[in-house]
């Protein structure tokens, strides 16, 4: 079986209450690619990232990261993996400076330490804004912050839940050339979820169509299109989810 950086089998996810927020599904993410999870609202792609992440617990599946079960072994498994949440909170009365310092810390020591730090600066590029406390950050501020510590820790896979939401147009761009910049430069694998198909269709070779917790179709982004006769991401989600209803 070749590794992939992701697989996950059967992913079963079923909220107390009985609410399903994922259902059986079957995917995988190669090693280096930039994948793609797309789907409205409540289709299960908060849900899936944080299992994936080990923030959450399948009610029944497997995932592997790098091989490593993530249920069996979470510890091994975070090891080689950061997240950004959808809602990343951030110590509001530390300044970024300290919060990325912080952040970086748990990873790092010592030069490696002043390094990354070094560089979550500069990928944040904050100025003097930096030295004030967080809880005067805008939402957008407080985003690229957190971005800059997941990017900074260079992980073998980053999940990025929703990267550019509450961004402005500048710093969207700004962060999808980052992400694209960190893929390619330092192989970082990244599983991403997102609203913004003009988005995904930028930065994602594959993606992953979810519709009220399955995954109705995956491939790469030009196969969808070719095969639905669409001329776009957009097009190929409508259609695709026309069919499922
Ligand atoms: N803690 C929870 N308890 C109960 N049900 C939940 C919980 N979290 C999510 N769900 C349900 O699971 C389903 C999937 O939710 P999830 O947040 O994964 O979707 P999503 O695709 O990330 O949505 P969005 O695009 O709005 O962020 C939804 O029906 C949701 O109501």
């Amino acid at each position: 079986m070749p590794e992939y950086a992701i697989l996950t089998r059967n992913l079963t996810k079923i909220y107390r209450g009985g609410n399903i927020g994922v259902n059986s599904l079957t995917f995988t993410v190669e090693e280096g690619e930039i994948y793609g999870l797309i789907g409205p609202n409540g289709s299960g792609k908060t849900t899936t990232l944080r299992i994936i992440a080990t923030l959450l617990k399948p009610t029944r599946g497997e995932v592997y990261v790098y091989g490593i079960d993530v249920v069996k072994n979470p510890l091994e498994a975070r090891r080689l993996m950061n997240y950004l949440p959808e809602e990343a909170g951030a110590y509001r009365d530390l300044s970024g400076l300290d919060f990325i310092r912080f952040m970086l810390s748990v990873r790092f020591s010592g030069r490696r330490l002043e390094e990354a730090v070094s560089e979550a600066i500069e990928i944040a590029d904050l100025g003097n804004d930096l030295k004030r406390p967080i809880r005067g950050y805008s939402k957008g501020m407080k985003r690229i912050l957190a971005l800059s510590t997941v990017l900074a820790s260079h992980p073998k896979l980053l999940i990025l839940d929703e990267p550019t939401s509450g961004l402005d147009v500048e710093r969207s761009i700004y962060v999808r050339k980052m992400i694209k910049r960190y893929n390619k430069e330092f192989g970082i694998t990244v599983l991403l979820s997102s609203h913004n198909m003009l988005e995904v269709e930028y930065l994602c070779r594959k993606v992953g169509i979810l519709y009220r917790g399955t995954l109705l179709r995956e491939g790469p982004v030009e196969e969808l299109k070719a095969r639905t006769n669409s001329v776009n991401l957009e097009e190929v989600f409508l259609k695709i989810k026309g069919e499922a209803a």
